[in-house]
């Protein structure tokens, strides 16, 4: 049976799949002609170049992403740059924090994740043990049942560990590195990000944006005049963003240069992070994997509605639970198959400095469970930064409905003895006093009583010292209180990060099968949205008069704007079609000898290799239906005549 689907994980081959999207030339390691260059010492990990259906692929998954997240939700999309000065970068975290722990193998100069260095060889260990029995020459260590226990719980929560933490584990169960078993140093922070300098002077550090977000978040004030105040509103970027990984591996699931879309939708916190449209998504049942579960050691899934998981608290708000619901309908949407997708929420550890609750869209492919999406709640944190960093508000202001009065520490300066005393310095420090939060400012109000003197941290000054003292002829510090027409507030952000190259590649070990007859058959069964050619066009043979009937239809069907392909090839039309089908081409129309005589033509549908024979027009309809998602094969076979002809495909 051509058709039938051998869909069970436990027969896919990944050298033979990951054979087919070279072959098919989905993507490639890019500079992969460099590595035969003498002399050539560059590191081409983790960079790829796509190659035609590929670049389609990409092109259409955006596409469907703009359409199911911008368009449906109105959202604001900004195209920011990827160079980013240091100094952004620095008051949002990513200079000090943006790092994962990297442990060197002396002897072989090799850098390793050290995550990711336990995690592999406790899996090879567990895997190895499992495999014991079957070993006959007995090579093969068995574990008991309390280390499989102990190995099993710390791969539950990998991601839970710091660099002491992991350097403790390395020791303690002798962790080494897998090529040439040599013990490895203890864990050092890596920082992830890629830095460079601005301008021939080499003066101004930058960084490449590791994330889109703060393109974003910069862009506040405007975005907000932009939608008229209305809040909440939400914007989106996507872009490459570069992170320098420290051992890429896995193809195209970690990358030094990948394309990022994000979302910043922006909230009001009072509003209890409500979502308007949360009744249309609410019945939608997703599967999870929480906390307390990864940290009880155990990996099960629990399916409830999104509803649900909300009420029970298990997510913590509405717009977070929105946006899990609409993500899930947009990856099956593509491809992925619900049986292989869980929602994983992070680990108290292993959230980004910025976040504080955290779920992961992850797939399970060849290589495990893969993050595709991470849904973040990132609370006030980068607009409060930036705010203070630069003295510009990024809040909101909203008439109250009742005027609000409020106590508050206040800090001034006596004008008339600031510039003379401190000169150029005099605005740094007006700035610097600017920046202080209530509780220094109540713990500073005591000690001016107290002492008459205090030092407060500034930026460097013209003496170079990066503090100040002031005593209380100059500076005073009282309470006062302050009413509030109008209040002020610090929007919450929750942001969906989509990494697209992730995403296709996980969609297409999804969609991938080997027909049932004959595994070297290969089929992509892209959905038609995403597919990168929608319809194959095949001349029977070369013959001359087959050229202008397929000129025409190729024409036509470009008119409605459905890409088309056209295989005019010796090969047969079955090995034409098998091409295609490798390529996830998902229907093909044969022009054949009967064409040239009434006209007819014959679609055939890639999964089913079912085909239907009728009119050019008929066909056309049918066509043009099925890409825009107006009608399903199956009803197209209702409604045309089956060819009951000998398939091609056998
Ligand atoms: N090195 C990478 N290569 C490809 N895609 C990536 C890479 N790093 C992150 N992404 C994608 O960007 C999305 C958002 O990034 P995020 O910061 O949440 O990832 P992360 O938690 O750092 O990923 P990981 O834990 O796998 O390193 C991820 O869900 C993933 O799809």
């Amino acid at each position: 049976m051509a058709n039938s689907r051998a869909s069970s994980s436990e027969s896919f081959s990944r050298s033979q799949f990951e054979s087919l999207l070279k072959r098919r030339f989905f993507y490639t390691e890019a500079f992969e002609v460099y590595r035969t260059a003498p002399n050539y010492k560059g590191d081409n990990r983790g960079l790829y170049d796509y190659g035609p259906p590929g670049c389609a692929l990409l092109a259409n998954i955006v596409n469907e992403w703009r359409k199911h997240f911008v368009i449906e939700e109105n959202m604001l999309e900004v195209d920011c740059t990827a160079i980013t000065p240091e100094a952004v970068l620095k008051a949002s975290g990513h200079v000090d924090k943006f790092a994962d722990w990297m442990c060197r193998d002396p002897v072989k100069g090799e850098y390793l994740r050290a995550d990711h260095l336990v995690e592999t060889v406790l899996e090879t260990r567990l895997s190895n043990s499992r495999m014991a029995g079957k070993d006959s020459k007995g090579k093969l260590e068995r574990l008991d049942d309390a280390t499989v226990g102990q190995y099993e719980g710390i791969l539950a929560k990998i991601d839970n560990y710091d660099g002491p933490e992991l350097g403790k584990l390395i020791k303690d169960l002798d962790i080494r590195n897998p090529n040439g078993n040599g013990k490895v140093e203890h864990p050092t922070a890596f920082n992830l990000m890629f830095a460079s300098t601005i301008g021939p002077s080499s003066a101004s550090p930058v960084y490449f944006r590791p994330e889109t977000a703060q393109g974003q978040f910069l862009n506040f004030r405007k975005l907000l005049d932009y939608s008229q105040g209305t809040m909440p509103f939400a914007s989106a970027c996507i872009g490459k963003s570069y992170r320098n990984e420290i051992s890429p591996r896995s193809g195209l699931l970690r990358v030094r240069e990948f394309l990022l879309a994000e979302i910043e939708h922006f909230v009001d916190p009072e509003s209890n992070k409500r979502h308007d449209r949360f009744d249309e998504v609410s019945d939608i049942k997703l599967p999870f994997l929480d906390k307390e579960t990864q940290l009880s050691g155990r990996t099960d899934i629990s399916h409830m509605s999104i509803g649900k998981a909300v009420d029970i608290k298990l997510v913590n708000n509405e717009t977070l639970g929105y946006f899990l619901a609409r993500v899930y309908l947009f990856l099956v949407k593509l491809g992925a198959d619900p049986g292989r997708f869980r929602f994983r929420q992070h680990l108290d550890n292993e959230m980004a400095h910025y976040a504080c609750d955290c779920w992961d869209a992850e797939l399970l492919t060849s290589y495990g469970w893969i993050e595709c999406v991470g849904c973040a709640d990132r609370s006030a944190y980068d607009l409060t930064v930036h705010s203070r960093e630069t003295g510009t508000p990024l809040t909101v202001r909203e008439v109250r409905a009742t005027p609000l009065e409020i106590r508050e520490w206040r800090a001034s300066l006596e004008k008339k003895l600031v510039g003379p005393r401190f000169k150029k310095d005099a605005k740094m420090i007006e700035f610097a006093i600017g920046k202080l939060d209530q509780d220094t400012l109540e713990g500073l109000a005591k000690e001016l009583a107290d002492k008459g003197v205090i030092t407060i941290p500034t930026d460097e000054l013209a003496n170079g010292a990066t503090s100040v003292e002031l005593s209380s002829d100059i500076c005073s510090i009282e309470q006062v209180t302050r009413v509030e027409n109008m209040r002020e507030y610090t929007p919450n952000v929750i942001e969906p990060a989509f990494g697209i190259g992730r995403i296709l590649y996980c969609i297409l070990e999804h969609v991938y099968w080997n027909r049932a007859h004959d595994t070297a058959r290969e089929v992509l069964s892209l959905p038609i949205l995403v597919a990168p050619t929608k319809v194959l066009l095949v001349p029977l043979s070369n013959n001359a008069s087959f050229k202008p009937v397929i000129k025409s239809l190729a024409t036509r069907l470009r008119s409605l704007g459905i890409a088309n392909n056209v295989d005019s090839s010796s090969a047969s039309i079955g090995r034409r079609y098998a091409r295609n089908d490798e390529l996830g081409t998902p229907l093909g129309i044969t022009v054949d000898f009967d064409t040239l005589q009434d006209g007819s033509i014959t679609l055939r549908e890639r999964d089913s290799t079912a085909q239907v024979r009728a009119f050019e027009d008929e066909i056309v309809e049918a066509v043009r239906n099925l890409v825009g998602g107006s009608e399903t094969w199956e009803e197209v076979v209702r409604r045309l005549p089956v060819f009951m002809g000998q398939s091609q495909d056998d």
